[in-house]
């Protein structure tokens, strides 16, 4: 641990919290989670960290112990301790199916989450609309950002595309991620005091991004791969990088990893489940049932089929994964399989 520490050093990292700890505690945050314990990052440099034993006493809600995002005080000591997790601005989770049903925490403390697609073949609304639901709720604000600009010549419309599905407000810029004049216009995001993290398919350009974003602080990025003996993907020690405009962006393999998971809301489709509502039958299946408000959408065209299929795509994923979490932690708990209270027979007319 270095001795100095600076609320100035701290901001690099991502700090925002006015008054450092008192007498013989740092502040540090968490940038990478081990099974033999914690890397954390001082400002300065990174170093290994243990949890005190009250993070470890069972029956704690995972989500209190410390995650990736997290600023922390820690103690001195070989290794130095974390004592306290400080308040989370923003939390990033998802339900973990793990041993036990859990909530899991991916990141904190994220102010930005960019969404990444390539203008190319990778272009896909269906795939960001999924990364969106992921943010919802967490308090940080996703950024939809294309890439590939300088190679497609059909962006207008796929921004158009875009523009008419997302809800409104939800930025979007379209840039080429190998040019830095191009990428400037991200640094809204990532100014001092800023977090934020990439996430996007491969080859949708995230290490060309972050390369430009890092300026002449170039990290190797095929480099990182080759380390890897076993090829796969090690992120330790980039796991936060300190950009020049000021902000950091975190590199977990958790959000590299992001899936559906029956936890996310569907509030990006807020208007099919209220169309849905209006159905003469309050069991539609949306099919030929008279009375059905989605097919006269679909119909009149106020509602795309496309948007529709990823809709129950989305739906019936969230479901099967809520119901596979539902039986595990019923499991867990020694009690029986799921027994639905019986549902009566044929269709419920609205009143
Ligand atoms: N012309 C152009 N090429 C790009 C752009 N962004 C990325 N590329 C190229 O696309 C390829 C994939 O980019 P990467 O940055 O490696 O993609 P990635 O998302 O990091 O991929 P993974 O590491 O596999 O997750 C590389 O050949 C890049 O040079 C861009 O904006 N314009
Ligand atoms: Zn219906």
């Amino acid at each position: 641990m270095s001795d100095a520490q600076t609320i100035e050093q701290l901001r690099h990292i991502g700090w925002r919290g006015q008054s450092l700890p008192g007498e013989g505690r740092r502040l540090a945050r968490v940038v990478a989670q081990h099974r033999a314990g914690y890397e954390l990052h001082d400002g300065v440099q990174t170093f290994g960290a243990q949890p005190a034993g009250h993070f470890l006493k069972r029956g704690l809600d995972p989500a209190e112990r410390p995650a990736v995002g997290d600023f922390v005080e820690i103690e001195p000591g070989k290794p130095p301790h974390i004592t306290i997790v400080q308040t989370r601005r923003t939390v990033l989770s998802r339900a973990a199916a793990g041993e036990r049903y859990e909530r899991q925490v991916i990141a904190t403390n994220i102010d930005y989450v960019l969404v990444l697609t390539g203008l190319d073949g990778d272009f896909n609304p269906a795939r960001i609309e999924r990364y969106l639901s992921l943010t919802e709720g967490s308090g940080a604000q996703p950024v939809i950002i294309l890439s590939k600009l300088d190679l497609n010549d059909g962006a207008a419309e796929r921004l158009e595309e875009l523009r008419s599905r997302l809800p409104n407000g939800t930025p979007i810029h379209a840039i080429n991620g190998k040019d830095a004049a191009s990428v400037a216009t991200l640094s809204v995001y990532l100014k001092l005091g800023d977090s934020a993290v990439l996430v996007g398919s491969s080859g949708a350009g995230k290490s060309t991004l972050t390369n430009t974003l890092l300026g002449s602080q170039h990290m190797a990025t095929s480099a990182v791969r080759e380390h890897d003996s076993r090829g796969r993907h090690t992120t330790t020690y980039r796991a936060l990088l300190q950009l020049p405009s000021g902000g950091c962006l975190i590199d977990t393999p958790g959000m590299r990893e992001l899936k559906l998971t029956g936890e996310e809301n569907l509030d990006l489709f807020a208007d099919i489940e209220a169309l849905a509502e209006k159905c003469r039958f309050a069991d539609c299946g949306h099919g030929s049932e008279p009375g059905c408000a989605v097919q006269a959408a679909l119909d009149e065209g106020e509602l795309s089929q496309e948007r529709w299929r990823n809709y129950l795509k989305l739906r019936d994923e969230r479901e099967e994964q809520a119901a596979m979490l539902e039986s595990r932690l019923r499991r867990q708990r020694g009690g029986r399989p799921a027994t639905k209270p019986h549902s009566p027979r044929g269709s419920r007319e609205r009143e």
